[in-house]
């Protein structure tokens, strides 16, 4: 096994999380962390040991440490263990690679990753040993990385059971600055603005809020780093959305019904949102699935959401989503069911067959011209 003895420096949600997947793929990992107790609390999930490493013997080297501490510690890490390859986690590469080749280290067996999974959660406690399950992982090695260095962080990405992607460290920093960091402070901003709306509103929060305020529960602390190492690319982002919010600005007030030739007005915002949620990939990159939903009667008697639930079981088909809504006017409610379109039909009928009433929901009515 290549990868053992591992030695995982930052114990928190991503490195901890790594620590329980290359544990539970059967490889020695031995744990480091600024604040002991983290790797305890690390080893104590089933991250690894927080015995010492010995230096010379040490394969792998996984640095999680907050954006900030990543250059000293990876050089470091270079110096004490001296056959391993270094790789880190952190969400912006290539300040922390410019900061490497100024120190004179022997980058040849540093190549930089970046595991595309985490949450708003953050320290030991919360790491998870399939966290990276099906999801990407960006390996970004330079003109110096040893071959082997690059398959032994592949190798690290497998064990993890994510799919790899590789990226030069300018393209993954702008990449990341669209599909990671600007969506953060647009989540950050929405739910900032939360803080001037009273209490007897809120409790009307919905599902759609919780969404797009998920990601904004994060450490401040950690994404003020983030923020700070990828300012350039984000930058331009920004203004991108300053003047899309300005233009929307604008159409409401003047005549939000007008729907300008021009791609103009607020229809066109809304549409031009709808085709942007059709671009993001699914699972593994693959081209987005577009689901069809099945809408499934409740009946208001005691335990039919039970039998509701053993019978789309008993219909084998593979559901994506579940999302039960209820019609306050007629105390029903309805279970709303996504499936593959080649999966749709076969669990109408099957439905249909156990007696439940099937539909499928209204299309979008269009407004009157
Ligand atoms: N939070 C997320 O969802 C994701 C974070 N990342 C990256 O992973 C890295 C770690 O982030 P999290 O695990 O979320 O943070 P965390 O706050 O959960 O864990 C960081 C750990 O590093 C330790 N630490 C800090 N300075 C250290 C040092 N000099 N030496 C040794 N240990 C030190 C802390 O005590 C803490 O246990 C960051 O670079 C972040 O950009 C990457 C993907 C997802
Ligand atoms: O919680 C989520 O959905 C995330 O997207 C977490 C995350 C945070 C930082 C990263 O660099 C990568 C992923």
């Amino acid at each position: 096994m290549s990868l053992s003895p591992a030695v995982v420096i930052g114990t928190g949600l991503v490195g901890a999380s790594v620590g329980c997947a290359l544990s539970a793929a059967g490889h020695r990992v031995h744990l480091e962390d600024r604040i002991s107790a983290h790797a305890q609390v690390a080893a104590g999930v089933g991250a690894g040991s927080t015995d010492p490493a010995s230096a010379d013997q040490v394969a792998l080297v996984v640095v999680a440490v907050p954006p900030s501490a990543l250059a000293p510690v990876i050089v470091d890490a270079l110096a004490r263990f001296p056959r391993a390859t270094v790789t880190d986690v952190g969400s912006v590469k290539a300040g922390v690679l410019h900061a490497l080749w100024d120190s004179g280290g022997d980058v040849s067996r540093y190549v930089g990753s970046h595991p595309m999974a985490g949450s708003q959660f953050s320290g030991p406690l919360t790491a998870r040993a399939d966290l990276f399950v099906d999801r990407t992982w960006v390996i970004a090695p330079h003109r110096k990385s040893a071959p082997a260095a690059t398959q032994d962080v592949a190798d690290l990405v497998a064990a993890c059971g994510a799919q790899p992607v590789t990226m030069d460290v300018e393209v993954h920093d702008a990449a990341v600055a669209r599909v990671s960091h600007l969506p953060h402070l647009m989540s950050v901003l929405m739910a900032g603005h939360l803080t001037a709306v009273p209490s007897e509103q809120l409790q009307l929060a919905g599902q759609g809020l919780r969404d797009v305020t998920r990601i904004a529960g994060s450490d401040p602390g950690l994404w003020q780093q983030i923020l700070g190492a990828n300012s350039a690319a984000l930058l331009p982002e920004l203004r991108a959305v300053q003047d899309q919010l300005a233009k929307l600005i604008n159409d409401i007030a003047d005549d939000p019904e007008r729907e300008g030739q021009d791609g103009t007005g607020v229809r066109a915002h809304l549409e031009r949102g709808l085709a942007g949620t059709r671009q993001i990939p699914g699972k593994h990159g693959a081209a987005p699935v577009q689901y069809r939903q099945l809408v499934v009667e409740i009946p208001d008697t005691p335990g039919a959401l039970s039998r509701l639930f053993a019978d789309v079981g008993e219909a084998g088909v593979n559901v994506e989503d579940v999302a039960i809504q209820h019609d306050p006017d007629r105390q029903i409610g309805y279970l709303s069911l996504s499936v593959t379109p080649d999966g749709a039909d076969a669990l109408a009928k099957s439905m249909a067959d156990a007696g439940w009433s099937v539909g499928e929901p209204d299309p979008t009515p269009d407004r009157p011209a």
